[in-house]
């Protein structure tokens, strides 16, 4: 379509700013031609993750491995000429380059080693090219190290047996081993591959907490070419705790200790929990600790005394948890959380708390800093305590890092190429609307809520420190990770005290909102998606937070397809649950496929005996045709930026911007 003289004039300040990156019509037509061709290539894969839970051995091989395609490609190209050892060892070395070379140059002969190395190069390049294939040269430009930019180019486009290049390909590949750079090759070959084959990652939510170390997963994702991250219950806790909030703080300690992983926090950031060992060893040591001793597994190796140690940090903590979660409920009447406030309704005397009506006896009353006069207010020391741990959270530079990158690279939502990801629900009420919430004297629902409740989270971390929005953000934070029918926990009640304290497992009960039921009806979720702007057949809803009863036959998709839930126990302390370890959402240009991960026995293990991570398709939903570029979200980027290049242009051909050749 031509271009009049009015649109380009209409937009002339715009394109001057244009003009500077593409200052003449070469340069603006070379760029067309380029996006131009980007439209019609194959959709990029996305692979979706969620309830990571700190399980980084893991995660970091599913990233390696990304999922089971590499080995998949690995197959392609040589199930009729390589064994199934040999393939699998092929596939460790992409997934773990540095360590699987140290094994292979300590167990080859050393005549053998240059031949290995000229076998393995080939094969690399090979399977390079492989996944290289469906982008544009200048994208697989982009993604190349940069030091190796030029000779991988070169290799991945000098196919092996043109006449005139055979010789030309083999001395690059001889040069390479001769002076020695055939690890540095090795590597940066295996960086490429597993770049190319994950175009984005989705991570829905839920990366700390109960697993060993959230940190490194966190470090991994930074380093990550494409992530998009929606934040789970356990994240935005994580964040307000960074932000400062006590509370907060205190929930990721009891999480922590609960599963006696205090190394994420000491190790993993730095933070010292000395304050809070010397204080509840001062205040709980020698008595019966019997309600707060560590889950199960994570007590395995501790002597009596360590274990009696972390639950007494345990109690310690929860108590001041307890009392810093009054003072918020009672801060934040619109939480409409007051029925939560259970310390003033404890009987000391009785050994019971007053819960829905009825005295439920307590496994515990023995509470010395509860002052039954003012039983939510912090005692001198447990301030200090948690003003000490506050300041170590606000220090922890780690922390604040990966925070920052869930603020920047994160949000409570994210719609992309017609699919909704979100970590937990979007509150309904029993008849399937919306449920509103009171905010700031406005009743809000629905994408409305999500979005406003998005603005407060940011507000917790951004807003002028010791303002009132900061306070209102922090606390917000709170609400989120825990607070009735939050859309990141989607449930009427945490049910911390009572499953500490209660053995009646009646009050352990933690009633899941609506959503949970309603969202197996397609009419439900195509609602939802609607609200979103989203809608119709390639649409979906992805959500993570509930975990998936794979071994008691329940699917991951639901409504029809409208619907899929890929929380499917990554954590090992969910994993007899669903009976698997974690799925993974695939999107490609074939359509969605599902695969479910086997447990995994740990790097060594996967170095030395070449195992993987097994990771089956449970489900495929094939489109039609063909999903290209053209067809996505970035796509739709992309004919926008034409759109400005050809009026540009335009601009440049009728005289009203002049072209600068001087660059
Ligand atoms: O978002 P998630 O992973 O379900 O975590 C929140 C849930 O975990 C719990 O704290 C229970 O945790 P654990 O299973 O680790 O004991 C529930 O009270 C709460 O509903
Ligand atoms: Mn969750």
């Amino acid at each position: 379509m031509n271009i009049t003289r009015r649109q380009v004039l209409d937009d002339l300040r715009f394109l001057k700013v244009l003009a500077r990156q593409y200052p003449t019509i070469q340069s603006a037509s070379t760029e067309i031609i380029n996006l131009q061709a980007i439209l019609n290539l194959p959709k990029g894969t996305e692979h979706f993750m969620s309830d990571l839970h700190g399980e980084y051995e893991a995660f970091l091989h599913i990233m390696g491995n990304a999922s089971g395609a590499i080995r998949e490609k690995v197959d392609l190209l040589y199930q009729n000429t390589l064994s199934q050892a040999q393939r699998a060892a092929l596939a460790t070395l992409i997934y773990y380059p540095e360590q699987k070379l140290k094994e292979v140059k300590e167990e080859t002969p050393q005549e053998e080693l240059g031949e290995w190395y000229r076998l393995t190069l080939g094969r690399l390049v090979e399977v390079c090219r492989l996944v290289a294939s469906k982008y544009t040269r200048s994208k697989v430009r982009k993604a190349l190290p940069p030091d190796f930019e030029y000779i991988i180019d070169e290799l991945l486009h000098t196919t092996y047996d043109e006449r005139n290049k055979g010789r030309y390909y083999e001395n690059i590949i001889a040069t390479i081993i001769e002076i020695e750079r055939g690890d540095a090759f090795i590597a940066a070959l295996c960086g490429t591959i597993k770049r190319l084959v994950v175009d984005r990652l989705h991570i829905v939510g839920d990366i700390y907490d109960r697993g060993p170390r959230a940190d490194i997963v966190m470090d991994s994702l930074m380093a990550h070419h494409c992530v998009d991250i929606q934040w789970g219950n356990h994240d935005v806790l994580w964040m307000g705790a960074a932000a400062g909030s006590r509370t907060c703080i205190a929930n990721v300690l009891n999480n922590s200790i609960t599963y006696n992983n205090l190394e994420v926090v000491e190790n993993g950031y730095g933070i010292s929990l000395r304050p809070l060992a010397l204080f509840a060893a001062e205040t709980y040591g020698g008595r019966d600790m019997a309600a707060f001793l560590p889950k199960g597994e994570a007590t395995r190796g501790y002597s009596p005394k360590d274990i009696h140690r972390v639950a007494c940090m345990h109690k310690a903590i929860a108590v001041i948890q307890f009392k810093l979660e009054g003072q918020i409920i009672l801060r934040n009447p619109g939480f409409l959380m007051g029925e939560r406030m259970l310390l003033h309704k404890i009987d000391r005397e009785r050994g019971t708390v007053r819960l829905d009506g009825r005295n439920v006896p307590l496994k515990d009353t023995d509470f010395p800093t509860v002052d039954p006069a003012d039983p939510y207010a912090l005692s001198e020391e447990e301030a200090r305590v948690m003003e000490q741990l506050k300041f170590s959270f606000l220090q922890s530079e780690k922390l604040q890092r990966h925070v920052r990158f869930l603020y920047a690279k994160g949000g409570l939502y994210k719609c992309f190429n017609d699919n909704l990801l979100l970590h937990g629900c979007v509150p309904l009420r029993e008849d399937g609307s919306f449920l509103p919430f009171s905010c700031e004297g406005e009743e809000l629902a629905g994408r409305a809520f999500l979005d406003y409740a998005e603005g407060v989270a940011r507000q917790g971390y951004y807003a002028q420190p010791h303002s009132p929005q900061r306070q209102q953000g922090k606390d917000y934070l709170w609400y989120l990770w825990c607070g009735k029918n939050s859309p990141l926990f989607g449930r009427e009640r945490i049910a911390t005290f009572e499953r500490l304290l209660c053995d009646d497992e009646r009050t352990w009960e933690e009633p899941k909102n609506p959503y949970y039921l309603l969202y197996e009806r397609p009419d439900i979720c195509e609602k939802i998606l609607r609200e979103f702007g989203l809608g119709g057949p390639g649409s979906h809803i992805v959500n993570g937070h509930v975990p998936v009863r794979t071994k008691d036959g329940e699917n991951p998709v639901k409504a029809g397809g409208k619907l899929i839930v890929i929380d499917g126990g990554f954590c090992q302390a969910y994993q007899p649950k669903t009976g698997i370890a974690g799925y993974t959402l695939i999107y490609n240009s074939y359509g969605l496929r599902i695969v479910s991960h086997s447990p995994f026995e740990g790097v060594k293990e996967a170095i030395r005996q070449d195992r993987d991570i097994l990771s089956t398709t449970v489900l495929t939903q094939a489109t039609e045709h063909r999903i290209q570029v053209g067809e996505t979200d970035v796509g739709q980027e992309i004919r926008e930026n034409i759109d400005g290049l050809r009026k540009l242009l335009a601009a440049y051909r009728m005289g009203l911007i002049k072209q600068d050749h001087s660059h």
